[in-house]
């Protein structure tokens, strides 16, 4: 995407490969500042704290620390427990998991400088296809909002929660490509982006739309029902962190919610992510998809911009206050109306049977 006249992407690799470089999105929408990392460690360390996040983005760096373990490891006890750590480093988002494994199974049987090489072109081949499969998405879902305008002669009203844009991703994003596919074909938007508490991802996605120049309104997480039930909400369409094969869908904490008000409100509700947000050996999510749960300071402190400028963080409940942080929630397929992938549109139904065809080589347990 392009940031101040400037070309960037969720991640990128310099130096052939040695290091990548990615936008620290613990600073945003402050401030844009591109971190460097060069060990898988070090990628461990920003997936972990956030710096870099959602699924499709998670699995990328996952998969370029695993690219870096396989140049650093000198044995294999070294690497397959490094491989461990860094699929273990986030628990809910899929995609950390299956980039992790595609890097190793690519490098398997290699050593020294081949198994190096073989990894560092799985993970290039991840970011590819990240952008491929993105764009694809982007078509799709592009042709929905297409039709709402086509049928309302009015610019389309759409809610997003958390943030799954370019940002989330090496590109376009995966809930937010459809809408740049809209604008580029010139269809008028309005965007009713959920601020997504406690982490505040949707003042990433305020900063994407506006930079791309998406007419788009920050609201209260809570505000979404009151707007749907108002006729204010046309579509929502959220990303994804793990999709059941039977179409549950893990995402932010608070995407459930908005689907059950969309389901009240006869609002279409859509979910876009890559085929490899969808893990097929879980037959259903609503009991089966393990749930972050993250420190209680990112419930009791809050992040802002300081009057010198410097990203602070200001208390806003109290140390001895009891805090659960539960980070995704997970809707059920049946309150799903369409999970759009770059192979097309599904329609998952009562959640009874797998959403689309699994692989070859993969079926639930
Ligand atoms: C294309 S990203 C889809 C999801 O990963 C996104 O909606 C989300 O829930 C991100 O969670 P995060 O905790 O910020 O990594």
């Amino acid at each position: 995407m392009k940031v101040n006249n400037q070309w960037i992407r969720g991640i990128w690799s310099d130096d052939g490969g040695k290091t990548v470089c990615f936008p620290d999105q613990t600073k945003l929408p402050f401030r844009l500042e591109i971190c460097r990392e060069g060990t898988s460690d070090a990628l461990i360390r920003a997936i972990k704290s956030m710096q870099v996040r959602g699924a499709p983005l998670i699995g990328a760096a996952g998969a370029w620390a695993a690219a870096f373990l396989c140049r650093e490891a000198e044995t294999e006890e070294e690497l397959q427990e490094g491989l461990k750590r860094i699929a273990e480093a986030r628990p809910t988002a899929v995609n950390l998991q299956w980039a992790v494994r595609r890097v190793a199974a690519a490098s398997e049987g290699l050593s020294g400088a081949a198994r190096a090489a073989r990894a560092q072109k799985a993970a290039e081949e991840i970011c590819e296809s990240d952008i491929e499969s993105n764009r694809a998405i982007g078509g799709y879902f592009a042709a929905i909002i297409e039709e709402v305008y086509r049928k309302n002669g009015r610019p389309v009203r759409i809610l997003t929660h958390c943030n799954a844009g370019w940002l989330a991703t090496i590109d376009y994003g995966t809930a937010l490509s459809g809408l740049y596919v809209a604008q580029e074909k010139g269809i008028p938007m309005e965007v009713w982006v959920d601020e997504t508490r406690p982490r505040m991802q949707g003042l990433l996605t305020e900063w994407e739309l506006r930079e791309a120049g998406i007419p788009c309104t920050l609201i209260a997480d809570n505000a979404g029902g009151y707007l749907m039930q108002q006729g204010e909400v046309d579509l929502v369409i959220v990303g994804a962190d793990r999709i059941a094969s039977n179409g549950d869908v893990a995402n932010k904490v608070g995407t459930y919610l908005k689907a059950l008000a969309a389901k009240d409100c006869g609002v279409p509700f859509y979910v876009a992510a890559p085929v490899s947000t969808v893990d097929f050996s879980m037959a259903e999510g609503v009991k089966s998809i393990p749930v972050e749960e993250r420190s209680r300071s990112e419930v009791t402190d809050i992040s802002g911009i300081g009057p010198d400028g410097d990203v602070i963080r200001v208390q806003v409940a109290g140390r001895e206050t009891a805090v659960r942080n539960i980070a995704f929630d997970i809707t059920p397929a049946r309150l799903i109306t369409g999970i759009v992938t770059e192979k097309g549109i599904f329609a998952p139904g009562a959640g009874d049977r797998p959403f689309m065809p699994a692989p070859a080589g993969t079926r639930p347990e």
